[in-house]
C-alpha cells in the first residue's frame, strides 16, 4: 500500500483504522473510503468478517478499496442497492477544529463524498498531523476534462491557485476513477470553508471538491499507541 504521508504515522493509521472497524457491528452497510489510513479499517474489516463471522456489506469509494475490500473478504454491495448506510468510515488529508475536513489527496473525494452523505454516520479516521486550527491545505478539485482551462480560471476569481494534478508513472494527468481530471487549487488559509464550498460547487464544469462539511466523528491517533475521539 503506497502511503502518501510521512511513514513515521504508520502506528497511528493503525491504531485509528482497527478502531473504527470495531465499532461495526453484524447487519450493518458500511462505505469504505480511500487512502492508507482506511487501508487498515478494510483490513480489520475482513479480519473480523473472517474470524467473527462478522455479517456486514460495504460499499467502496474507490478502486482502490474495491480491491482491498475483495482482498479482505469483505461482501461488497452498491449505493443502487443499498441508497442509505449505516456507517462511512474514511480518512482525510486536513480536518480543522469545526470538523471541516479536506479530502482528495488520493483522488477520490467525489464518490467517498457521495458515499459519506449517503450513510447516516461518518467516521473519519486519521494520525495527529491531519489537524489544524484552520484549513490550509489544496483544494482537490475533480472537473470534467473538457473544462479544464474554465475551471482554472473561475478559482483563480476565487483567489486561488489552480495546478492540475499529473501522474507520476503515466506521461500527463491523473484520471479519476470517474474518467475525470483533478485541479489543486490552493488558497493559502481558507477563513471560510463552507462559502469556498459552496463557491467550488457552483463553478461551472467542476465535479466535486474535496471540502467536507458532514464529518460525525474523527478518530485521531497519537504517536504514543493511545487515539482520542472528537465530534
Ligand atoms: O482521495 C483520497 C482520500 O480522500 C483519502 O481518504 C485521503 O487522501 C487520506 O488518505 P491517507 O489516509 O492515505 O492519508
Amino acid at each position: 500500500m503506497k502511503d502518501r504521508t510521512a511513514s513515521s504515522s504508520t502506528t497511528e493509521k493503525e491504531i485509528v483504522g482497527k478502531a473504527a472497524a470495531n465499532v461495526i457491528e453484524d447487519g450493518m452497510v458500511v462505505g469504505l473510503g480511500t487512502g492508507s489510513t482506511t487501508a487498515y479499517a478494510i483490513k480489520e474489516l475482513g479480519r473480523r468478517v473472517f474470524e467473527e463471522n462478522l455479517e456486514i456489506l460495504a460499499v467502496p469509494t474507490s478502486y482502490q478499496s474495491e480491491m482491498l475490500s475483495i482482498e479482505a473478504g469483505i461482501p461488497l454491495t452498491t449505493l443502487s442497492q443499498h441508497p442509505v448506510l449505516d456507517i462511512a468510515i474514511d480518512g482525510a488529508d486536513q480536518i480543522d477544529s469545526d470538523l471541516n475536513a479536506v479530502k482528495g489527496g488520493g483522488g477520490a473525494h467525489t464518490r467517498e463524498k457521495v458515499v459519506s452523505m449517503s450513510a447516516n454516520h461518518f467516521i473519519v479516521v486519521v494520525d495527529e498531523s491531519k489537524i489544524s486550527d484552520r484549513l490550509d491545505h489544496y483544494i482537490p478539485v475533480e472537473v470534467l476534462s473538457y473544462s479544464r482551462n474554465l475551471v482554472c480560471n473561475q478559482i483563480k476569481t476565487l483567489g486561488g491557485n489552480p495546478t492540475t494534478r499529473m501522474a507520476t508513472r503515466k506521461d500527463g494527468p491523473v484520471i479519476t476513477d470517474n474518467g475525470n481530471f483533478i485541479i489543486d487549487a490552493s488558497f493559502g488559509v481558507i477563513e471560510d470553508p463552507l462559502s469556498l464550498s459552496k463557491e467550488l460547487s457552483g463553478c461551472t464544469g467542476v465535479v466535486e471538491h474535496g471540502i467536507f462539511h458532514n464529518v460525525s466523528e474523527v478518530y485521531i491517533g497519537k504517536k504514543d499507541g493511545s487515539f482520542e475521539i472528537i465530534s
